[in-house]
């Protein structure tokens, strides 16, 4: 049965109080603390890799759109990430945080070293953007509902327990907190508005289901090769590579 619009949008909400990443140990050991300093670079690496690919992922949504007021509503989020003549975007902040981490940015930019089930998660979202319905496009990126809660806990987290934690290097999760909000009232309003039928609704649901686990499967592979066994893959980071100081020696 085609559930209420208030119905449909508790179970979205209930997919990301049940999988979402907030929910993953890594996040509590980098929130409370507990990563090593390699630790924290390994995640600054990694997650590199999402945030380069999300414009693409927008860019091959746009590519599909017909409708001129809808790629100009989803237009602004390739410009909060690429930056435009007056912002430096996203992918610019997130290169301060790796250098305030002691990351060269370059190598951080290169994409070497990601791990290679990072890789494949973040492009199977892109692939999933571009291969599947608008509807389940756009249902996708509905985990951004829950994303400013982990960033007010995650600046709060750093700034309590990292030297490398300020203003500057953590901007990137300051800016989301301003941008991510007025992308995600529009998202659901629009999937509420579209996902008119059952077989709808259950394929936008499955759409997110989906995309939590593109994030959960991230930090499972940071966590298998970084804290706990320690099994890095065969071609990803090395602790004491990539950093800053060697470019300087
Ligand atoms: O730090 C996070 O936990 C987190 C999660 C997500 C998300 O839920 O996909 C995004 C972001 N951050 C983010 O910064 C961001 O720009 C973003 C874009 C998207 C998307 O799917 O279009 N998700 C996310």
């Amino acid at each position: 049965m085609t559930q209420s619009r208030d119905a449909f949008e508790a179970r979205l909400r209930q997919i990301g109080a049940d999988r979402y990443h907030d929910k993953h140990p890594f996040h509590h050991l980098l929130h409370g603390g507990g990563c090593t300093p390699d630790q924290v670079r390994a995640w600054v690496i990694n997650r590199y890799y999402y945030q380069h690919s999300i414009p693409m992922k927008d860019a091959a949504f746009m590519s599909r759109v017909e409708d001129p007021d809808l790629r100009r509503q989803w237009r602004s989020r390739i410009e909060d990430h690429d930056g435009t003549e007056t912002n430096p975007g996203g992918i610019r902040r997130w290169l301060k945080l790796a250098e305030a981490v002691g990351l060269d940015p370059e190598y951080v930019s290169s994409t070497e070293g990601v791990l290679p089930a990072t890789k494949f998660a973040v492009d199977a979202y892109v692939r999933f953007v571009r291969e599947k319905t608008l509807l389940e496009a756009v249902a996708a990126s509905l985990t951004e509902l829950f994303a400013p809660a982990i960033h007010k806990n995650r600046i709060a987290g750093l700034l309590q327990n990292y030297d490398f934690a300020d203003d500057s290097s953590l901007s990137y999760f300051q800016n989301r907190l301003k941008e991510a909000p007025k992308d995600v009232a529009f998202g659901l309003a629009w999937v509420l508005d579209h996902a008119d039928t059952q077989e709808k609704q259950d394929a936008a649901a499955k759409a997110l289901t989906f995309k939590t686990d593109v994030l959960w499967s991230q930090l499972d592979a940071l966590h298998a090769a970084y804290v706990e066994p320690g099994r890095i893959p065969p071609g990803a980071w090395q602790p004491g590579t990539g950093l800053l100081d060697a470019k300087a020696a």
